[in-house]
């Protein structure tokens, strides 16, 4: 079990940080990493547990991978395995991709159900149809996708809505080959057009990432070298709103604000103060900020990852503001353990009505990643002391969790986020 985190709140946060690099954005490129017989290096990759979970897996099927600070060397001269088995791929939805590498480099593959943040339906449904389209045979069994490809995968995939994995998933299974692929409703975030970068590193040829029509020309065989992923977006936002909320002041380094646009704007409007450089934003926040409406949707709008952060922020914000999650529609695990914070939430038809006040410390739990990032910034804003369960969740997203916000002047107890503790 993993220590409770303790959070003496009503600090005004204040300080300098710099973002890490993405997890959303590292895994998809872990797993591209098995598409080559040659090594890669990966610059600057977050110590998180989703990255240690998905390092197993890649070490199943033939990976072998080695640290070296914050650096890490991947190599995979063979496949030895083309099995992902439940216990690791439940323990995380982004190892579900591992299907298209596999599928590309072996011409088969059997993946279970994957399991991450469970806010509601997680269909793969999306990824399975995409890749039968491309003409790749799929038997389903007792939670277990086994799948085969005769020829090369080819044509055009239609996504019926864009979807991050999926998009990732028909990536990799279209990067080798003689062949062509087109993604139509591509997504369109900025982790893809990172993996996409990292993709066209090792010689795969794809026009349009990060528009709705990407086009995906395999390659006969793929190089190695080595790449540094891209700021967290979500990081970085977790903590300019628990500044926010605690209405104090920082210079996140190593951000990219044009990444940020839906959130920086709305802090903006709310009376914040924020200036942005080409790899910085700093914040100072208003004592009086005015409510705002979030209705989370796909890039650029909204990204759904900040909608539990948001909603804790704006729970400290004296007003009325409607948030809704147009892309996770269920994704409120975290209204009720606000409530225990004072929060006055109302959620009617997915509409959650926030009737923000100040906040007071109470015991409460993270049920997942960014819901766990949720009660961090309701913590911080709130008098007294909140007790915090569920940390592991948090530990599978946010890297030195404690000692980040310690640096910004927060008063913090409890253990760090241990990696070998932390688990679904
Ligand atoms: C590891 C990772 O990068 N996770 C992110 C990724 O998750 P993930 O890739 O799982 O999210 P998707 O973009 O696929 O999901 C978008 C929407 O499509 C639906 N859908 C998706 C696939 C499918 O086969 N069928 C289907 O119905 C989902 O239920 C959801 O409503 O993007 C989400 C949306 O930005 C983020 O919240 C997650 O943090
Ligand atoms: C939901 C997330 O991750 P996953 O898709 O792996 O559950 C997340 O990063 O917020």
């Amino acid at each position: 079990m993993q220590q409770p985190l303790i959070i003496q709140g009503g600090t005004p946060l204040r300080g300098e940080l710099r973002v890490n690099p993405a997890k959303n954005a590292a895994l998809p490129i872990l797993v591209g990493s098995l598409l080559t017989r040659e090594p890669v290096t990966l610059e600057e990759v977050p110590r998180l547990r989703d990255i240690e979970v998905l390092l197993e897996l890649l070490a199943h099927l033939g990976t072998r991978y080695a640290w070296e600070g914050r650096t890490l060397h991947l190599h995979t001269p063979e496949i030895t395995r083309t099995q992902a088995p439940y216990e690791l791929v439940s323990k995380m939805r982004a190892s579900f991709i591992v299907l298209g590498a596999l599928l590309a480099r072996e011409g088969e593959g059997e993946v279970s159900m994957p399991g991450g943040c469970a806010f509601g339906p997680r269909p793969v449904d999306l990824h399975i149809k995409a890749l039968r389209d491309l003409g790749v045979e799929i038997h389903e069994e007792s939670g277990t996708f086994t799948a085969r490809r005769a020829g090369w995968p080819e044509g055009e995939v239609v996504f019926d809505r864009p979807t991050v994995g999926g998009t990732e998933q028909v990536m990799l299974a279209a990067a080798l080959g003689p062949t062509e692929v087109t993604i139509v409703n591509a997504a369109l975030e900025p982790e893809i057009v990172d993996f996409a970068n990292f993709l066209q590193m090792l010689g795969v040829q794809i026009e349009g990432a990060g528009t709705a029509k990407m086009t995906i020309r395999g390659a006969d065989a793929l190089g190695g070298g080595r790449y540094r992923i891209i700021p967290d977006r979500i990081e970085a936002g977790t903590y300019l709103l628990a500044v926010a909320a605690t209405r104090g002041e920082v210079l996140l380094e190593g951000a990219r604000p044009e990444h940020m646009d839906a959130l920086l704007s709305k802090l903006k409007n709310a009376g914040h103060t924020v200036v942005t450089g080409t790899d910085w934003v700093r914040l100072k926040s208003t004592a009086n900020p005015e409510p705002f409406d979030v209705d989370a949707r796909e890039y650029p709008g909204f990204p759904t990852d900040l909608q539990p952060p948001v909603t804790a922020y704006l729970a400290t914000v004296p007003g009325v503001s409607l948030v809704r999650d147009l892309v996770y529609p269920d994704r409120f695990t975290h209204v009720g353990e606000l409530a225990r914070l004072g929060a006055e939430l109302h959620l009617k038809e997915r509409v959650l009505a926030v009737h923000g006040r100040g906040l007071t410390g109470a015991r409460i739990k993270a049920f997942d990643i960014r819901g766990g990032g949720a009660m961090v910034i309701a913590a911080l804003a709130a008098e007294g002391e909140t007790v915090i369960e569920g940390m592991q969740h948090v530990g599978r997203g946010y890297e030195d969790l404690e000692d980040r916000l310690r640096q910004l002047g927060a008063v913090v107890y409890g253990e760090p986020v241990r990696l070998e503790q932390a688990a679904d």
